[in-house]
């Protein structure tokens, strides 16, 4: 009807830490989560507010990530899109979690900064204006978890931190899925994939304990048993296309639990190929699953979820099989 506005889009805004949440603390020890920052120059919109926590991201666990998978449930109804600030260092972990546990239609964003709000070169606004835009962007539904960094969207599964200092903090192959500029007060955001059908889970848990192992030239497994014995699931950051070496191989042939070949390698698929004593085809016969192209630590997420679901061995290696992520 002429004259009839529309209603004002409802942003919510979950912070937890981190860098965009820091500065440097009053006993001189160092950076620590203070202040979470507020959002700048976003008109016509109502913003809420949430701080389910405050902490650096090494300290963020799966139990909290299970606690903001149920607090962006709870908003769902009520918003057209989430922002989550957190820390970069374990965010594409969280972003990930994120990605399996949840199944709401609205557009969920992950930013953070790499520099804290003291310093010139503070990234933390402009990170969460890109944010609150591709949360509020329409492309953006049905994409599951987005991370937004320095202009650039990535997918929950491929997205993962590739510097320790650099305001481009993130990358991953193969690389960004879209990308958001501004244009004075305009947004303009472009995606260069479309959204994907993808799995969700809905663990009674999030409890397993599932450790990584780091595979080396010259290792002959020393920490394995140790860690098979105490651990409901392992997962390896192997080699190249999840190759280990020989000494491995009876390991983890007498391994019931699951066992997730990863690759150590920054990029591809792990894919059973070399026969040799150790070769990811023989750790395939020995029972091994390969992780597909998760990084170690996201395979330790999804078996980790899995494991709580009450799934069997065959059927988590099932899942890394066909990419039901
Ligand atoms: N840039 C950052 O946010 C790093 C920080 N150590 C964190 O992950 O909490």
């Amino acid at each position: 009807m002429p004259g009839m506005s529309l209603p004002a889009p409802r942003l919510a805004v979950i912070h937890t830490g981190g860098t965009i949440a820091s500065r440097p603390s009053p006993d001189g020890r160092g950076l620590t989560p203070q202040q979470p920052p507020s959002l700048p120059g976003l008109e016509g919109v109502t913003v809420t507010d949430a701080q389910p926590f405050n902490l650096p991201s090494p300290h963020v666990t799966p139990a909290h990530m299970g606690q903001l998978a149920a607090l962006i449930r709870d908003l769902a109804d009520t918003h057209d899109g989430v922002v989550v600030t957190h820390g970069t260092d374990t965010l594409e972990e969280t972003a990930f979690a994120l990605h399996l546990l949840l199944d709401v239609p609205l557009p969920v964003v992950l930013t953070g900064s790499m520099r804290h709000a003291e310093e010139v070169s503070w990234d933390g606004p402009a990170n969460l204006l890109d944010a609150a835009h591709v949360a509020l962007h329409s492309s953006s539904r049905g994409r599951g978890p987005l991370v937004v960094i320095g202009g650039d969207i990535f997918d929950a599964r491929t997205v993962t931190k590739i510097h320790t200092t650099a305001v481009d903090a993130f990358g991953g192959y193969p690389g960004p899925i879209g990308r958001i500029d501004r244009e004075g007060t305009r947004a303009r955001v472009h995606y260069f994939a479309v959204p994907e059908p993808r799995a969700t889970y809905h663990p009674a848990h999030l409890g397993a304990k599932v450790e990584i192992l780091y595979a080396y030239a010259g290792w002959t497994g020393e920490g394995y048993a140790e860690a098979a014995a105490r651990a409901d699931g392992l997962v390896i950051a192997a080699l190249g296309t999840g190759n280990l070496p020989a000494e491995l191989l009876p390991l983890i042939r007498a391994t019931d639990k699951p066992v997730v070949i990863a690759t150590r390698t920054h990029a591809g698929p792990v894919l059973p190929v070399y026969g040799y004593a150790g070769g990811g085809a023989t750790l395939v016969e020995a029972g091994a699953i390969p992780a597909s192209f998760l990084n170690a630590h996201k395979a330790r997420l999804l078996l980790l979820i899995l494991l709580g679901q009450g799934l069997s061995r065959e059927q988590i290696a099932a899942v890394f099989d066909r990419d039901e992520f």
